[in-house]
């Protein structure tokens, strides 16, 4: 006899920390853009990717917020975990990265993000991707909107948010993004193989935004990422109609401590629909 067992449901008001998650995105901009375009005493850390003041100014301002407003749900962040803190996670836990494209902000580039995650059951179900250099806001709660805010500054009401989908690919070919500092041989190779009319290079999770948003069609990823990385933005893709699939074609599951919240290759589509087709119609 085999025994099915269901998750228990838990009750967790999804709007209200999805609010709490901007909010605390928006403060984390504000304490990033300080060391922006100035001394923030970048250094490597044991992956080899950079760290510098600004992320751990971020991520202060993040943990110190959601142990005053979210204190029964266990926090990954980036920066603590890098630094050895022992990290558990239950059937909810949040998953914390201050800044996503160290090396863009490193560069001047304003292609970074803030990003806070909720994960349910090994969902990605909230998530928040906030780019203070641009101004801008992606969040998914119920559904995913965008919306410009100022690094510190107050978010607009609901009616002013706008509600974003993902898009059906075009006729002619995909529009496919992929990293500026990391992307890899098997990430070309897979592209090659696909009828893809563009192919723009974008810094951080606003890859995942820019799939959201009815921007482009597909993220491949081969090269390494943290689940601390990917968890905000795989939340708003998913809840603008998208999805982000692991090598065996399943869903990306998140709360993977036996790899250290390491991710394997994924792609992320835009259409779920489409997915057959496209690859289906690979080149020969
Ligand atoms: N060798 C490695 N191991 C783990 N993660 C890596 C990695 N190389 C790159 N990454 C992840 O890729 C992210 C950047 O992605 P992208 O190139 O798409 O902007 C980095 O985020 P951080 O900037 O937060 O460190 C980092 O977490
Ligand atoms: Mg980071």
């Amino acid at each position: 006899m085999s025994v099915q067992i269901t998750p228990k449901p838990l009750s967790l008001n999804y709007r209200a920390i999805a609010e709490d998650f901007a909010e605390l995105a928006v403060a984390a901009g504000a304490a990033v853009m300080l060391f922006y375009n100035s001394d923030s005493h970048a250094r490597e850390k044991g992956d080899t990717s950079p760290v510098c003041d600004a992320d751990l100014a971020g991520e202060a301002v993040i943990l110190a917020g959601l142990a005053a407003r979210l204190p029964d749900l266990p926090v990954i962040s980036e920066e603590a975990a890098a630094a050895g803190a022992k990290a558990t996670c239950g059937d909810a836990f949040i998953l914390v990265d201050p800044v996503d494209g160290t090396r863009e902000f490193l560069a001047g580039k304003g292609e970074f993000t803030v990003n806070i995650g909720l994960v349910v059951h090994g969902e990605p179900k909230i998530g928040a991707v906030y780019a203070p250099a641009l101004e801008q806001m992606w969040l998914a709660g119920d559904h995913a909107v965008t919306f410009p805010v100022a690094p510190g500054g107050k978010l607009p009401p609901p009616e002013q948010r706008q509600r974003i989908h993902t898009r059906k690919p075009d006729q002619d070919g995909l529009i496919a993004l992929t990293s500026w500092s990391h992307t890899d041989p098997r990430t070309s190779a897979f592209l090659e193989n696909l009828n893809v009319k563009q192919r723009r290079m974008i810094g951080s999770s606003l890859k995942f935004c820019s799939l959201a948003d009815g921007s482009a069609d597909i993220y491949p990823r081969f090269g390494a990422t943290m689940e601390w990385d990917t968890a905000a933005g795989d939340a708003v893709l998913r809840a603008a109609g998208g999805i982000v699939l692991d090598r065996d074609g399943l869903p990306l599951r998140y709360g993977k401590a036996a790899t250290k919240f390491m991710n394997g290759s994924f792609v992320a589509w835009a259409d779920p629909a489409a997915i057959q087709a496209t690859l289906g119609a690979r080149r020969a």
